[in-house]
């Protein structure tokens, strides 16, 4: 086993693949994360800290596996193809749809003081992300629109989601939702929290079935960013369920028990 301070060496030398927290946040997350002034010294201890050297690239769960249904992969196919760069005059041109990568952790294996070892606990995983059979829970990928703050998630739902005899439990409906709300608001104001989330259920939804989740930005007042969302059946036609939610905008402190 390498000593510590030849791995720190390997480290600073850009020699191993090793993961900082910027590659696993998005640019808004990090500029928020940044410019706050509540979060520079929690930011500043995170930032400094490399992931295990050895790690391999995290698996993006975003990507199609097998047990997509055909459905699924045309629905992605139709909302990645949005997603592609154009070559205008030789120059690359980006349009406002892009698919976010999706990890079941967000930090791995950092050590540090005692701010990270509360933070971070190596078994802890994304809910929606642990399980490790594909398609046996949560298989989604969700799509941002940044020009028109809205973002459309594509959600195929697995057998271990069971409430109803053959329909999706409610409470796993809500998780997407708060995912998916959760997902736009920290993408359009940084790190926020579930202050609050409404949910009519409209419809039984089918085990098994592929739905789009669209969420939008309705206001932004403050600390506080509304957001709205319906989910509905791919081509549109039946609504599953409308919900709002509400997330307030936190320091990084918050999640140490600071309430400044
Ligand atoms: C990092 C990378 C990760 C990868 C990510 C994967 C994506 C996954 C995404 C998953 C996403 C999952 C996300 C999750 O699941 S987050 C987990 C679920 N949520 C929580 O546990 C939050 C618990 N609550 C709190 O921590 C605090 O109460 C918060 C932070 C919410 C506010 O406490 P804070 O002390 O900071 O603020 P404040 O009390 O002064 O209030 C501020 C303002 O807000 C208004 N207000 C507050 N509450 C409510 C309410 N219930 N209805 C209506 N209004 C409310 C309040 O009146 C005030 O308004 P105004 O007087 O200013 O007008």
């Amino acid at each position: 086993m390498l000593g510590l301070s030849v791995m720190r060496r390997l480290l600073i030398s850009g020699g191993m693949r090793g993961l900082r927290l910027q590659q696993l946040l998005s640019e808004e997350t990090l500029r928020h994360l940044q410019t706050s002034p509540h979060n520079t010294r929690h930011i500043s201890v995170i930032s400094t800290v490399s992931l295990w050297p050895f790690s391999s690239q995290p698996r993006d769960f975003s990507q199609p596996n097998s047990s997509w249904s055909p459905e699924m992969h045309k629905v992605y196919d139709n909302y990645n193809a949005l997603c592609d760069t154009d070559i205008e005059n030789g120059e690359e041109k980006r349009g406002p749809w892009r698919k976010l990568p999706s990890y079941n952790r967000s930090i791995k294996y950092a050590t540090g003081g005692i701010h990270l070892s509360k933070l971070i606990q190596a078994k802890a995983r994304l809910f929606t992300r642990n399980v490790k059979e594909q398609g046996a829970t949560f298989e989604y990928v969700v799509f941002v629109n940044k020009e028109e703050k809205r973002c459309v998630c594509v959600f195929q739902a697995g057998r271990l989601l069971e409430g109803a005899p053959g329909h999706v439990h409610g409470g796993a409906i809500a998780t997407m939702i708060d995912t998916v709300t959760g997902t736009l608001a920290g993408f359009l104001s940084g790190p926020v929290m579930t202050a609050n989330l409404n949910i009519d259920y409209r419809n039984p939804m089918p085990l098994g079935s592929v739905v789009l989740i669209h969420s939008a930005l309705d206001r932004i007042e403050g600390r506080k960013t509304y957001i709205t969302c319906k989910v509905t059946s791919t081509d549109e036609s039946k609504l599953y369920t409308e919900s709002t939610a509400l997330f307030v905008s936190i320091s990084v402190g918050h999640l140490f028990g600071s309430r400044n």
